[in-house]
């Protein structure tokens, strides 16, 4: 991630811990480790799986065993948040969270972010598009980056609208780009568009708030 410029230091307000209402996240080290992108994407696959496999009963079973005993190997670690290397693996996709879809930055600079990835069978909506619900999510997202990286660094989303315009595919390369149009003071209006090669899948504008100090 690119500094912030000088309204980040305007939002300081914890000797440089806190920005806004937020504490200060800082990136994984070293993408949380040699195994900890490999985990996370064996745990996309189990996604995946876990939305489209049909195998007999039994196999599920078997499966719900694995599954529990690999619960119960992590649960002592669960840390609050800001610890986990998820959603702070800058180099991963999706910041290692699996939440996240799983795309990788191509571009940020002030005022316009660019990303590209897949979204895949676990974000199946019907017959074969992508669900609508996650589209939101992408954009929320890089409308977040993109509003860091114009020196916004602690807004929250006031409203995000999204116009479908052609269904969303699976398993493709995609591309989607979020630009500042226009700021307001605490405002910032953003606006992005979602595109597999030269059609326009969907595209969405939001405003972005600073939090005030005070404020969660
Ligand atoms: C560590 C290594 C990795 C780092 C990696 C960093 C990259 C980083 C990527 C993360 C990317 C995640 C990005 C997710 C971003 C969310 O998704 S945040 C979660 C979803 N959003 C929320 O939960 C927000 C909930 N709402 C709120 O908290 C509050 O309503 C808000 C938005 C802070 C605004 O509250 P407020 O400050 O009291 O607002 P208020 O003073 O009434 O209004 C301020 C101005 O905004 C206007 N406004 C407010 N709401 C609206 C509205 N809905 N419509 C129109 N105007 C509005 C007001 O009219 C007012 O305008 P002016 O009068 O100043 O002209």
């Amino acid at each position: 991630m690119t500094r912030a410029t000088g309204a980040d230091d305007a939002v300081r307000d914890d000797g440089g811990k806190r920005r806004g209402g937020f504490p200060m996240f800082s990136a994984a080290s070293e993408d949380g480790g040699p195994h900890f992108g490999r985990f996370v994407s064996a745990m996309r696959d189990l996604q995946d799986l876990a939305v489209s496999a049909a195998p007999d009963p039994e196999v599920f079973g078997a499966a719900a065993d694995k599954a529990e005993e690999l619960a119960a190997m992590l649960r002592p670690y669960a840390a609050e948040e800001g610890r986990s290397p998820a959603n702070r693996s800058i180099g991963l996709p999706g910041r290692g969270s699996l939440l996240m879809l799983p795309w990788m930055l191509t571009g940020l600079e002030p005022g316009r972010v660019t990303a590209a990835g897949v979204f895949r069978r676990y974000h199946l909506g019907g017959n074969g598009a992508a669900h609508g619900g996650v589209l939101p999510l992408l954009f929320d997202d890089i409308f977040g980056m993109v509003t860091h990286a114009q020196g916004q660094p602690v807004s929250r989303t006031a409203y995000l609208t999204v116009n479908y315009r052609n269904v969303t595919p699976l398993e493709k390369e995609l591309t989607v780009e979020a630009t500042v149009d226009s700021a307001d003071g605490r405002k910032t209006y953003v606006s992005g568009r979602l595109w597999d090669g030269g059609t326009l899948l969907a595209d969405a504008d939001a405003l972005m708030v600073r939090l005030q100090p005070w404020q969660p």
